[in-house]
């Protein structure tokens, strides 16, 4: 079987002034991701999972040519000796920048939501679903092959989005556009990291079938390798596992052997996560005070329709949220939810409708705007993270949380010193004080969902919106912000998520996969 990728008694860093000194023996200053040497080879259509933490993610990157070997020829593609058109990609769903849509970055200006709802639409920079999967707008040397365009647009069950704008999909949507897009250039190694993030059980279903079937298909030359967390069940049609931690490749071989392995690994990140837990708890009971909710009602919502040209998305909604209620939106891809949300948030070009209430207050009557509204909100989502400044401290970052509609951090002399004790606190309940002088964009992604956490609830809101804000994270990070939730105590939660392990406790739910044909499921958690 030929070798994709070879890597032998190879050592890594991100440090370019290393690499550039090319005689330097490994006696210096040498900051290698792993401690350990890798020896490490993947060949023509074996299928592999890499799982672990982090690291998973770092070794993922290393694969794909990323990083700087030492020495150089200790990471070899032998495969493209035979055939120099052969290419390695990766695709992240969680990483700087690129989570979302790829809205605009900014300090300030636009919104979250922008590149979604905006009312005129860039066509330099938004594009309908088929061109996007064959990168037609930017690829100029890609033929437009409009079978095997169907083909993706069908197996991934994309079909009847074809003639959207790429920036008008769902979160979900999304996703599986970018695996479609992936997968139509024919990488001769592609590498997805979490495959399955956001994805709704029957998408993730979906998108398994057709990873499987490029990996058993000897006419596709896609060799497949994924990223999963620890927790993460390994789907079937994978034969190879690597374990990854912070030595490098710890174990690696065939599924069958390390599954041992993999539920001693399993347990024992159980009784680390039980650990963990107490001690959460326990300082969150000294931290977070007691509050009573008076159960007054803070969002109604009075038979709300919403269409996209004509189609509806939210029909005859009626929905009531009190104080003190913490509710699950559920709901496949597609179904709604963020749509229901943002009108909450004033993000969508509708919201402003006599039929929504904030604390009694009706919209459209002149009588609240954006601002006033919003000081009663916090929020994360997958759009909010992929737009975020990268550049910001850990501190700064929850610092915004005191500013509505801006994500420059208030000054020194702007903040009281209960608010700087109260991003310390949250700080230390989550046990990220060490990184609170570190830049948000280099921080591990897992622990920027964390963050952007802290940032969502550090001013108190009244109506606490997460949407996906744990997924895709560690199970350590989950664990402490669901500890955090599941405490929290102050106004509405609204929660979106797709894995019951990354959703909050809740005492309600909404179910919204028939919300265009007027249909909801309202009910006790
Ligand atoms: N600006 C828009 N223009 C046209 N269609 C849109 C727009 N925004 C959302 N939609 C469509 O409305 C439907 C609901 O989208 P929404 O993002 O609310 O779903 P969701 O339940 O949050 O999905 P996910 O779980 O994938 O995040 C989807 O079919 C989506 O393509």
């Amino acid at each position: 079987m030929s070798e994709l990728v070879r890597l032998t008694q190879a050592r890594f860093t991100k440090d370019p002034i290393f690499h550039k000194l090319k005689h330097q023996t490994s006696k210096t200053n040498f900051k290698s991701i792993f401690t350990n040497p890798i020896n490490f080879s993947i060949s023509h259509k074996e299928t592999w999972a890499i799982i672990g933490n982090s690291q998973k993610t770092e070794f993922l990157k290393i694969l794909s040519g990323s990083e700087f070997a030492q020495p150089a020829t200790s990471r070899l593609y032998p495969a493209s000796r035979a055939n120099p058109q052969f290419s390695v990609e990766l695709l992240r769903f969680v990483n700087n920048g690129s989570w979302g849509h790829g809205a605009h970055d900014s300090s300030g200006g636009f919104t979250h939501l922008s590149s979604r709802y905006e009312f005129f639409k860039d066509l330099e920079v938004d594009e309908k679903v088929d061109k996007f999967i064959a990168d037609i707008n930017y690829n100029s040397n890609h033929v437009f092959n409009a079978e095997k365009v169907q083909r993706l647009i069908e197996g991934l069950n994309l079909k009847g989005l074809e003639d959207k704008f790429i920036t008008t999909l769902s979160n979900g949507q999304f996703r599986r556009a970018r695996i479609a897009k992936a997968l139509y250039r024919d990488a001769g190694l592609l590498l997805i990291d979490d495959p399955f993030l956001g994805l709704d059980p029957i998408a993730t279903e979906t998108v398994s079938k057709v990873l499987k079937e490029v990996a058993r298909s000897e006419s596709i030359p896609t060799t497949l390798g994924i990223g999963l967390r620890v927790q993460d069940t390994v789907p079937d049609w994978v034969e190879k596992v690597a374990i990854v931690d912070e030595s490098g490749v710890a174990f690696q071989g065939p599924k069958y052997t390390l599954e041992k392995k993999l539920k001693e690994l399993k347990d024992k990140h159980d009784e680390e996560q039980a650990l963990l837990e107490r001690r959460i708890n326990e300082k969150l009971q000294l931290h977070l005070p007691e509050t009573s909710n008076t159960g007054d009602k803070i969002i109604e919502m009075k038979g709300i329709d919403i269409k996209y040209r004509g189609v509806p998305a939210l029909k005859n909604l009626h929905w009531e949220v009190k104080d003190g209620e913490k509710w699950h939106v559920r709901g496949r891809n597609g179904s709604g939810k963020t749509t229901l949300l943002s009108l909450i948030t004033l993000d969508h070009p509708q919201s402003w409708n006599k039929k929504i209430s904030v604390y009694g207050v009706q919209r459209a009557t002149g009588k609240t705007n954006y601002f006033d509204t919003n000081k009663f909100i916090g929020f994360t989502s997958p759009e909010l993270h992929a737009i975020f400044p990268k550049k910001l401290t850990v501190f700064q970052t929850i610092s915004t949380g005191y500013i509505v509609g801006s994500y420059i951090p208030p000054s020194a002399d702007q903040l009281s010193s209960e608010q700087v004790e109260k991003i310390n606190n949250y700080l230390h309940i989550v046990e990220l004080d060490h990184l609170k002088d570190s830049k948000f964009g280099e921080i591990s992604v897992s622990n920027q969902k964390l963050v952007l956490l802290l940032r969502s609830l550090i001013n108190d809101p009244k109506i606490l919106i997460l949407d996906e804000s744990l997924s895709g994270m560690t199970d350590e990070d989950i664990l402490k912000g669901k500890s955090l939730i599941n405490q929290w105590n102050k106004g509405c939660v609204l929660v979106i998520g797709h894995v019951d392990h990354e959703v909050p406790k809740c005492d309600k739910y909404i179910l919204m996969n028939d919300a265009k044909d007027g249909i909801y499921d309202i009910g006790d958690a």
